[in-house]
């Protein structure tokens, strides 16, 4: 642990896997995030059993990469721990189904992501434990990460403590899936939720990738190939991303020339403006008012009508054809390929 920060950071060594000796683990669902807390915890040596539908096409992926895979209320009834790794929009009704008639007084019910504690699509009985591990990343990196001996960030969040050790057997998951070799921080279920849905709203998923419709969108426009939009505003933002992340701006800053950081200082702040800021708070208040929540949910009773028009969309900008037919043609298309391969086969839902 460190004094420097306001909130705690855990390490390797303030957890132990060895807390979850004798009990298994249930991980119901196995798409982004389930293949890899699964997988991570069963090399970890923790007894898993994964929860899936019969219908459910992850079922062979799981089998194949060697797991005990049966139904998500056999699971949980099997289980002392279990972890809900559906996706956040049927939460409530495997809760209701398969989870709550087998919960057990002491288990530990836990999230990846706090939305249906945060906005009562859940409410656990008060004899569990309700915790959560939310790694601060896809799922395919919590994967890829632990299986090169590396670690990903996560978020330690305790809602509900029976048991006196609640922190301490979520501390021994984080530790399994390998998020204590980087860093877990302590939170709070409603920081998790709101922090999460702006982030990947406003900046991480939204923000950049409009950011970057935007800048191929006047390029173009104004009569710059398509292939240089594409080169100069997606695939170098990988590399610009890289440096931020290794050594924060100033490493980005230090390695573009000096003409780049002129006019990335003095132009940045122009493009993203003051009323970019004022939307951001405008999105940020509709999740803290559960306003964006209440769409969600509607949207899904409707059948996700504007999600499907949004998704298709996205799909068919030019942008994305232009980066099919560019990746193909250089030569780490190989590389990139695979790893989509693996993503698919892990991601294909029922
Ligand atoms: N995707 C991420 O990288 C990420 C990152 C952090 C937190 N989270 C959180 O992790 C949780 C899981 O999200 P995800 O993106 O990994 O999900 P996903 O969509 O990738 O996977 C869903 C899995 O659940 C199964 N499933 C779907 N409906 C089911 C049902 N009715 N009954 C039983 N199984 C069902 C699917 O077969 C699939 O295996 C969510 O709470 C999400 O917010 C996700
Ligand atoms: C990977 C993200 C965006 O960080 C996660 O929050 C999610 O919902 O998938
Ligand atoms: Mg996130
Ligand atoms: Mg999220």
């Amino acid at each position: 642990m460190t004094d420097e920060f306001t909130t705690d950071i855990y390490y390797d060594d303030d957890a132990d896997v060895s807390t979850l000796d004798d009990e298994t683990v249930a991980v119901l669902g196995y798409g982004s995030q389930g293949h890899a807390h699964a997988l991570n915890l069963h090399d970890s040596g923790v007894d898993v059993v994964v929860g899936l539908r019969e219908s459910s096409s992850s079922r062979s992926a799981a089998e194949a990469d060697g797991l005990t895979v049966t139904t998500p209320d056999d699971a949980v009834s099997q289980a002392s721990y279990v972890s809900v790794l559906v996706p956040d929009t049927v939460q409530a009704s495997v809760y209701e189904n398969a989870i709550e008639p087998n919960l057990e007084a002491g288990d530990t019910l836990q999230f990846a992501h706090g939305l249906n504690i945060h906005y009562n699509q859940i409410e656990p009985p008060e004899d569990v434990d309700v915790t959560m591990v939310a790694p601060k990343s896809p799922g395919h990196l919590v994967r890829r990460n632990y299986e090169n001996d590396e670690g990903t960030p996560g978020l330690l969040a305790v809602y509900q403590d029976t048991t006196g050790d609640a922190q301490g057997r979520a501390l021994a998951y984080a530790k399994g899936i390998g998020c204590t070799r980087a860093g877990v921080i302590e939170t709070t279920f409603q920081e998790e939720v709101e922090s999460d849905l702006f982030g990947e709203q406003a900046v991480l998923c939204g923000g950049v990738t409009s950011l970057v419709k935007h800048g191929y969108e006047t390029l173009v426009d104004a009569g710059y190939s398509p292939e240089i939009a594409y080169f100069e505003c997606l695939n170098e933002l990988k590399l610009i991303v890289d440096l931020m992340y290794e050594g924060g701006h100033a490493e980005m800053w230090d390695s573009v020339s000096d003409t780049a950081e002129y006019g990335g200082l003095s132009r940045g702040d122009r493009i993203v403006d003051e009323s970019v800021r004022e939307n951001m708070e405008e999105t940020l208040e509709e999740i803290q008012n559960g306003e964006f929540t209440r769409e969600w949910i509607l949207e899904n009773q409707a059948g996700r009508p504007s999600y499907h028009q949004l998704r298709d969309a996205e799909k068919n900008h030019e942008i994305e054809q232009v980066g099919e037919r560019l990746r193909d043609l250089f030569a780490w298309a190989d590389e990139a390929s695979e790893n989509e391969d693996e993503s698919v086969q892990v991601q294909a839902d029922d």
